[in-house]
């Protein structure tokens, strides 16, 4: 609990993305990443962020009082110490989603933990780094587990839709879990991935960054 992390912000909000968007969610944005995805909407995550111990950042969790709580970033999994801040929030009875860049292995997660992967496309300039091992993690996890396991595509332009297509075609992964599909915001209109997954009868969520249209786009702390 003495423990401490790099954090960025926390802060109440209106989950915008993934299965459970629409849902009010706390969120724990921890500082540093060093990925370098073209098209980052969280830039300022990178370098500021303080230092807090895990229990100052349950302090604040509890005080925002919702039973979702998102650990994001950032990276997340930079940081060992989110591994008992995590454990630390699903004791307390908190459902714990992590989101994460996908380049880190998710196995030392806990298995209550709700793991949103990035899958980061050709546009993002690093999807040569995409950790494989985590779809195949997921494939490998027992039925009552798969429920924690999502996976997530941010689409820019059609290459980066055929390249996942193909992707999801060569694992299966829409059999397995849940897949979400979204646009880089500003630079794919939503109208024309709406109508590619159709066309294609993909079994995939699509998701727009629901925070975005309530508030102004570039807005932090929503
Ligand atoms: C800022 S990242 C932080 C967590 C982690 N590093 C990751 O990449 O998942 C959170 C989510 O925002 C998405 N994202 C970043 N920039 C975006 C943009 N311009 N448009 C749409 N989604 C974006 C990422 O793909 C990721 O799913
Ligand atoms: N409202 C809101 N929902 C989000 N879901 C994932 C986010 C993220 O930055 O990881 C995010 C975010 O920044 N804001
Ligand atoms: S991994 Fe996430 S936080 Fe890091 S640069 Fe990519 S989108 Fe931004
Ligand atoms: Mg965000």
């Amino acid at each position: 609990m003495n423990r401490s992390l790099l954090v960025n912000e926390i802060f109440l909000s209106i989950q915008g993305e993934s299965s459970r968007a629409g849902t009010p969610c706390t969120f724990v944005r921890l500082a540093g990443c060093r990925s370098t995805c073209t098209w980052c909407d969280t830039r300022y995550a990178m370098t500021e962020g303080e230092p807090m111990s895990i229990r100052d950042i349950i302090r604040e969790v509890d005080h925002q009082q919702t039973p979702l709580v998102e650990i994001t970033g950032g990276e997340p999994l930079e940081q060992p110490a989110v591994h008992p801040l995590m454990q630390e929030l699903c004791n307390r009875g908190y459902s714990v989603m992590l989101e994460t860049g996908g380049f880190i292995n998710v196995n030392e997660v806990d298995a209550r933990v709700h793991k949103i992967i990035d899958i980061k496309p050709p546009s993002s300039g690093v999807s040569q780094n995409n950790c494989t091992q985590n779809i195949l993690l997921a494939l490998q996890a027992p039925p009552e587990q798969r429920h924690t396991w999502e996976f997530k595509i941010v689409i820019a332009d059609r290459n980066d839709y055929n390249w996942a297509t193909e992707l999801l075609d060569n694992y299966s992964l829409t059999d397995h879990c849940t897949v979400m599909m979204g646009t880089v915001f500003d630079q794919l209109p939503p109208a024309d991935l709406a109508s590619w997954i159709l066309h294609d009868h993909l079994n995939v969520r699509l998701q727009l960054q629901l925070h975005k249209y309530i508030w102004p786009p570039d807005m932090r702390g929503v």
